[in-house]
């Protein structure tokens, strides 16, 4: 798939989570992994823009969404110890609401046809439908991205300077 290798490019759409953005207290090791699908993509997206493979890596996070895993919390086997907390996870399926599978596919059909996406974390909430986590803001990516250009110490300087302005 990657030009690097001799393909022909492409998109690909990881599957995280809503979990991986709000960490799910009853779910620490599904919380794990989403969080862990969302760094990988984010970190392999640039590696493929610097590496020039032409290949587009994006992931989504839709919140709940109206599937047979939704069912996995009457199963004991698979709650463990988080069994006694399932009406908990009830109440924010109740609050938050609950999607249709179709809401996914157009999340999908958006991260395919818009090709300025790479590395983008696209929520898909019942109240807000598709949208994106904003990184750009934070300190860190400001670092990161000084960073890129010179010595971390230095990087590191320059954010806090144009932090106090
Ligand atoms: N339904 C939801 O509320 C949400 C689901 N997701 C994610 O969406 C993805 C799809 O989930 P759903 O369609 O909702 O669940 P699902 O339970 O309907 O489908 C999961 C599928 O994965 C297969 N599977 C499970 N373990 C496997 C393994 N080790 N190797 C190969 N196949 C395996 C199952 O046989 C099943 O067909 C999952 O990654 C899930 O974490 C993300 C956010 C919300
Ligand atoms: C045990 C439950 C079984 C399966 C559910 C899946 O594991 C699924 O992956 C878990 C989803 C968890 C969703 C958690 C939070 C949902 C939040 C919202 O819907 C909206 C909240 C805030 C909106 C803020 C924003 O959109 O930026």
């Amino acid at each position: 798939m990657s030009r690097a290798c001799g393909g022909n490019g492409g998109v690909i759409i990881n599957v995280s989570s809503m979990a991986g953005l709000m960490p799910a207290p009853q779910q620490p090791v599904y919380t794990a992994t989403k969080c862990g699908v969302i760094g990988f993509t984010r970190a392999m997206a640039e590696t493929s823009k610097r590496e020039n493979y032409g290949v587009r890596i994006n992931t989504m996070c839709p919140a709940f969404v109206n599937t047979p895993i939704l069912k996995t919390i009457d199963e004991e086997e698979n709650m463990g110890k988080y069994f006694k907390d399932r009406d908990a996870i009830r109440k924010m399926m109740s609050n938050f609401g609950i999607l249709e599978p179709a809401a996914v596919a157009d999340g999908l059909m958006k991260i395919i046809e818009d090709e300025t996406l790479n590395g983008a974390v696209m929520k898909i909430t019942k109240t807000k439908g598709i949208h994106f986590e904003d990184y750009a803001t934070g300190y860190l990516q400001e670092v990161q991205e000084v960073v890129m250009r010179k010595d971390p110490e230095e990087a590191n300087e320059e954010v806090t300077e144009s932090r106090k302005c």
